[in-house]
């Protein structure tokens, strides 16, 4: 097996083009338009698959850009293929890249000693009022230098490409004063800039409450002083990648009055609110983000049943977190109720130093298993719903005519292969493409 990071950016700059996906024996497109930005309810059943026997199945990518879909001999009809490059996808399934809603990938040490407390029985909060937890990995993060974030975060983003993700959000949050929740901010900057990884970034800087200060203390750094600086450093061109604002709103950390309070001042600066809600208890945060606004929410499991109605109503995604309810072992939250009612259900990895998983499969297997949704309703939530919980559900994460060609191509005779081999993203995904460029290849 070969990965080849290091190559990525050279193949970017030099394939530029058309280019002809070829022999594929199924096309999982979610939906056939660039219209559509989500999928709800019985529709996340229903998604568009292409299939042929005969693996004559073909995708034309202009400019990384889908051009056109179908048998291949009605596309050469159509089109002068003549000259393009063709890659020989060997009778595989192709889907859209998996786009990961929430996400804490840079930060310095690893918790694994935590993990032990956590199996002899310590709660997340216990854990954490002993100091360990956000506080240990805070203590680590602000120790780093930048480059060293910026270069482990590199080694988590080619294994999230090797893996599949092709678009992730990523937060802030290990820093929680303005010197060191920068550094993670220019990080992630930095791996925007220079990974085929896609990142919408953000800011987390109400991700717990430092030791040195109150949640009053804190909650007037971030209103008075984050938030401005961060708008001023946009206005100036710097944090391009930078799009949401995120709150732990959850009780003994931030509370509602002040969660609301900085969620609002951020999405006045010009962010997307998306935040930590109902996870430990119910606090009602989610009727609080749907009476804000917020783009999503994630966790839920403490979600009540008008704050499920809130969410229908306003359309908030709810990004619901498998690996971590699992390792916590926390109730799962009300994913059925959620999809019957009309709340537009996204996953995330939660990829962070507490639940060490960055495999969506994985997280779509633990969503099929623990939160009782179907495989198709997985792979949307997976896809096309987290990408619109990050403002691209009408670009991204889904395989039709004008869509970015974010694709994963796996060596299997059916799609759900992807979710079924528990832990076989290693072995099943063969390729994947970030805008139409091999990002991944696998060798025998
Ligand atoms: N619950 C808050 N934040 C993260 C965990 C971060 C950490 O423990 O380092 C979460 O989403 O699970
Ligand atoms: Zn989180």
């Amino acid at each position: 097996m070969v990965f080849f990071p290091s190559a990525i950016n050279q193949y970017f700059s030099e394939a530029e083009g058309t280019i002809v996906l070829e022999n594929l024996r199924q096309i999982v497109q979610i939906v056939d338009d660039n219209v559509t930005e989500y999928l709800t309810g019985k529709d996340m059943n229903g998604i568009k698959i292409i299939g042929s026997e005969s693996k004559d199945l073909a995708v034309v990518v202009v400019d990384g850009v889908i051009k056109d879909i179908g048998r291949l001999i009605d596309l050469e009809a159509k089109l002068d293929l003549s000259t393009s490059p063709r890659y020989d996808c060997g009778g595989g399934c192709l889907l859209p890249g998996l786009v990961d809603g929430h996400s804490h990938p840079v930060f310095a040490g690893d918790r694994v000693h935590e993990f032990a407390m956590k199996l002899a029985g310590a709660t997340y909060m216990e854990v954490q009022a002993a100091g360990g937890g956000i506080h240990f990995t805070t203590t680590k993060t602000r120790e780093a230098p930048k480059t060293a974030l910026i270069a482990n975060f590199k080694k988590i983003a080619d294994q999230m490409i090797k893996f599949g993700t092709t678009t992730l959000e990523a937060k802030s949050g290990y820093g929680l004063n303005w010197e060191t929740e920068l550094k993670m901010l220019e990080a992630i900057e930095e791996v925007a800039a220079d990974h085929p990884l896609e990142i919408s970034g953000t800011f987390c800087g109400a991700h717990a409450i430092p030791k040195d200060k109150n949640e009053h203390e804190q909650s007037r750094e971030i209103v008075d002083k984050m938030i401005p600086k961060l708008r001023q450093l946009q206005r100036e061109g710097q944090l391009k990648s930078l799009e949401n604002i995120d709150v732990f709103c959850e009780k003994g950390v931030f509370e509602i009055e002040t969660s609301k309070e900085i969620l609002t001042t951020g999405k006045n600066a010009g962010f997307h609110i998306n935040f930590h809600a109902d996870e430990l208890h119910p606090l009602n945060g989610a009727e609080m983000g749907a009476s804000i606004g917020a783009r999503a929410m994630s966790h839920l499991e403490e979600i009540s049943e008008k704050g499920i109605s809130a969410m229908a109503l306003s359309g908030t995604v709810a990004t619901l977190l498998p690996s971590t309810a699992y390792m916590l072992r926390l109730k799962p939250p009300p994913a059925r109720d959620m999809i019957e009612k009309g709340v537009i259900v996204a996953l995330g990895s939660d990829f962070n130093p507490n639940a060490y998983c960055l495999s969506m499969s994985m997280i779509m297997h633990l969503a099929c298993v623990t939160f009782k949704m179907s495989m198709p309703e997985a792979l949307v939530a997976a896809t096309l719903n987290s990408a619109h919980s990050l403002g691209r559900g009408k670009s991204h994460g889904a395989i039709a005519v004008n869509r970015i060609a974010d694709f994963i191509l796996i060596d299997a005779p059916k799609w759900e292969h992807l979710i079924y081999q528990f832990g076989g993203h290693s072995t099943i995904i063969s390729a994947v493409f970030k805008r139409g460029k091999i990002v991944y290849q696998k060798t025998a």
